[in-house]
């Protein structure tokens, strides 16, 4: 049987007393992700989404472990609105990561500011700016990944995901028929529960073909999403559906507060 047709592997949850050690343990990481992936391909490709992740991932800032510089980041999901726009994941992950480190600014890459305007405009509907919105940043991931890895899917080293209350991961939503999407690597949705309404988002094809997906989430607000996510995947909410093909893996970094209600057994973490 070829690695292909392999079940996904079960989700290694890390968790950790205090949220200071989840940084802690998150830079380390994500450090050795890297290592893995330089050592292999020569550079480093991540995503990550917006919410409280930039901060969490603080411990990074400084790191001498760190090459900035075989970096290529791209945003699992981004809101449409402009990129120094106190909405933007972009303009969160600037302020609290990338303006302190030296991440060359072309490895950063952000939605095309330029096509914005257009979801404004009378002559084009926000269905046909958002698609080109979307279908821009694909072309982004495209650029980056089908010529150096002629694959079907993007597979990113690490895509690093926060946890939304009602279940959601990235831009995609409970119930939404985003879920659905099998082709588009970067689709778009213009009812999005939490605000901003308008956004582009990874899809699960994109998620489910990465090596290695991390979610974090902290405190107690995220206990009864947490227990519902790991332990009734049956429930189908969008972060149960995080389920990577073979030979991907899933880590969950939480600490105590947000895992207080969970049965799903823990692990040690370990690099
Ligand atoms: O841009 C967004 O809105 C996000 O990508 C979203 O999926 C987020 O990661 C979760 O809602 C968790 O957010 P918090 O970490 O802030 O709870």
């Amino acid at each position: 049987m070829t690695s292909l047709h392999q079940p996904p592997a079960p989700a290694i949850l890390n968790t950790f007393a205090e949220p200071a050690e989840l940084e802690e343990a998150l830079a380390q990481f994500v450090v050795r992700a890297q290592r893995d992936a330089i050592d292999k391909k020569g550079r480093f490709t991540l995503a990550i989404s917006g919410g409280s992740l930039p901060k969490q991932l603080g411990r990074l800032v400084g790191n001498p472990n760190v090459k900035w510089d075989k970096w290529q980041v791209f945003y699992a999901d981004e809101r449409a609105v402009p990129l120094d726009h106190p909405d933007s994941n972009h303009r969160l992950c600037t302020d609290e990561l990338w303006s302190k480190v030296p991440l060359p600014f072309s490895h950063i890459h952000a939605i095309d500011a330029d096509l914005l305007p257009q979801l404004s405009t009378p002559d084009k509907s926000t269905d046909d700016a958002l698609d080109e919105l979307a279908d821009a940043y694909e072309s982004q991931l495209i650029a980056e990944f089908a010529q150096k890895d002629s694959a079907r899917f993007p597979v990113f080293d690490l895509l690093l995901l926060g946890l939304g209350p009602d279940g959601h991961t990235c831009s995609l939503f409970p119930g939404h028929a985003l879920l659905a999407e099998e082709d588009r690597w970067v689709a778009w949705i213009k009812d999005s529960p939490k605000p901003p309404a308008a956004r582009i988002t990874f899809t699960f094809p994109v998620i489910n073909h990465a090596a290695r997906v991390a979610f974090v989430a902290a405190g107690a607000s995220k206990a009864d999403t947490l227990a519902a996510v790991l332990d009734h995947p049956e429930d189908g909410l969008p972060a149960s559906r995080v389920r990577p093909a073979h030979p991907g893996q899933v880590f969950w970094f939480v600490d105590e507060a947000a895992a207080q209600k969970v049965q799903y057994p823990r692990s040690e973490f370990k690099l």
